[in-house]
């Protein structure tokens, strides 16, 4: 999701908390509402997509939902009409789902920060369809329902497991010929998340699911793991529990894990051989002082690319005495740190361009 989009959202969501006169927002709304109890309004941006339209029809059905509002882009200020009919107040809960939801996430609290919106408690990144996809493999494997996996599945069968949840995406993507991904699955996944959510407001005790939340489990500010749902949104965020040995390998993360680097003596990396991890997650392309002379604080950097590269020339030396199929891996996760960078840095620069 661009950060135009979020900025809609949270133009929407604010206007829609705090008046009821018609708004200038850019947003085509459709609208329609159930008669049905207990009082929840569900709007869905994007509802047009390809994941929106079957969400929309999920909930629909929802009983717990008693209004759905549907939202779109048109270049029509007809949208405001529609918008002063939404009586909901800031306290929506939001469910992003868009990619790449570790990003777009941190980027809809800045976004909501500067709206003075921002609640914590409130703003999700929905992880569910990779719940989705473990428990359906799952089952399929071990041929239950529900089970214990030491009780059922090999630690082999696991591994196979984690990859397929992995790379779930990409199965489906290449399953449609690459004209499409996974949207009546993510609406399936989306449509149980957005129902957990409902049953928490309504009171329903030890409501559990998983979702990317702001977070203190890890060093990160925000992380993915079992969230307590309630009345106000998130009520706890559960720890990661006892992992297993084969979580606790690397691979299980998908990524290398590379150290961080520190400058050890002379300027040269400490133990290269082992690697060197350049990319620090958020780091920006434009320097820091960009953000800060704009009010923006982004949680996720402390430093820019130029920060890196001069690491990384202070790191040129060693590089020699190393063998070039290392050095080959660690450019490769370099790059993939590179792309999440980019995508992070055109959100932050129109956050910190908005009005
Ligand atoms: N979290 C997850 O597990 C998953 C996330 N996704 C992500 O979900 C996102 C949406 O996917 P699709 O529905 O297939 O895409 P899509 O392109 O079919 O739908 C997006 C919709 O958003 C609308 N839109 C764009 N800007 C808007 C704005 N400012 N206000 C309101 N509506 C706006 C577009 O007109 C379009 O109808 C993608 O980012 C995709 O990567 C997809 C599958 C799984
Ligand atoms: O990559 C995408 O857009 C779809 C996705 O996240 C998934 O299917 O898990």
């Amino acid at each position: 999701m661009k950060a135009s989009m979020l900025r809609s959202a949270a133009t929407t969501l604010r206007r829609a908390s705090s008046s009821s006169s018609p708004s200038s927002t850019h947003l085509l709304c459709r609208s329609f509402s159930s008669d049905s109890n207990p009082d929840h309004q569900v709007a869905v941006l994007g509802a047009a997509g390809g994941i929106g339209q079957p969400v929309a029809l999920l909930m629909k059905l929802n009983p717990l939902i008693s209004s759905l509002f549907l939202y779109d882009i048109a270049g029509t200020p007809g949208i405001a009409a529609d918008v002063s009919h939404i009586n909901t107040r800031a306290q929506a809960l939001v469910n992003m789902i868009s990619n790449p939801v570790n990003s777009t996430v941190p980027i809809a609290a800045e976004v909501f920060k500067k709206a003075g919106t921002y609640d914590e408690k409130k703003l999700f990144g929905v992880t569910m369809l990779d719940v989705v996809r473990a428990k359906t493999f799952y089952a399929g494997k071990a041929k239950v329902p529900v089970a214990t996996p030491k009780a059922y599945v090999s630690d082999e069968d696991i591994k196979a497991l984690t990859n397929r949840t992995q790379d779930g995406g990409t199965e489906v993507v290449e399953a449609k010929a690459r004209k499409g991904c996974a949207t009546l699955s993510m609406a399936y996944a989306g449509a149980i998340f957005a129902d957990a959510c409902l049953k928490g407001l309504n009171g329903v005790p030890n409501v559990v699911e998983c979702s990317f939340v702001q977070s203190t489990i890890t060093e990160l500010p925000f992380f993915a793991s079992k969230v307590r749902l309630g009345k106000n949104g998130v009520e706890e965020v559960l720890g990661l529990g006892p992992l297993s040995d084969y979580e606790k390998q690397v691979e299980y993360l998908g990524l290398p894990l590379v150290p961080p680097y520190f400058s050890g003596q002379n300027g040269s990396c400490m133990n290269f051989q082992e690697g060197v991890n350049f990319a620090v997650m958020g780091a920006t392309a434009l320097d820091i002082d960009f953000f800060k002379q704009r009010g923006i604080h982004n949680p996720f950097a402390s430093c820019s690319l130029g920060n890196q590269l001069d690491w990384f020339k202070k790191m040129l030396p060693s590089l020699c005495h190393t063998r070039s199929s290392e050095f080959s891996i660690y450019v490769h996760a370099a790059e993939f740190a590179f792309a999440e960078v980019a995508f992070v840095e055109v959100a932050l620069v129109e956050v910190a361009l908005m009005p």
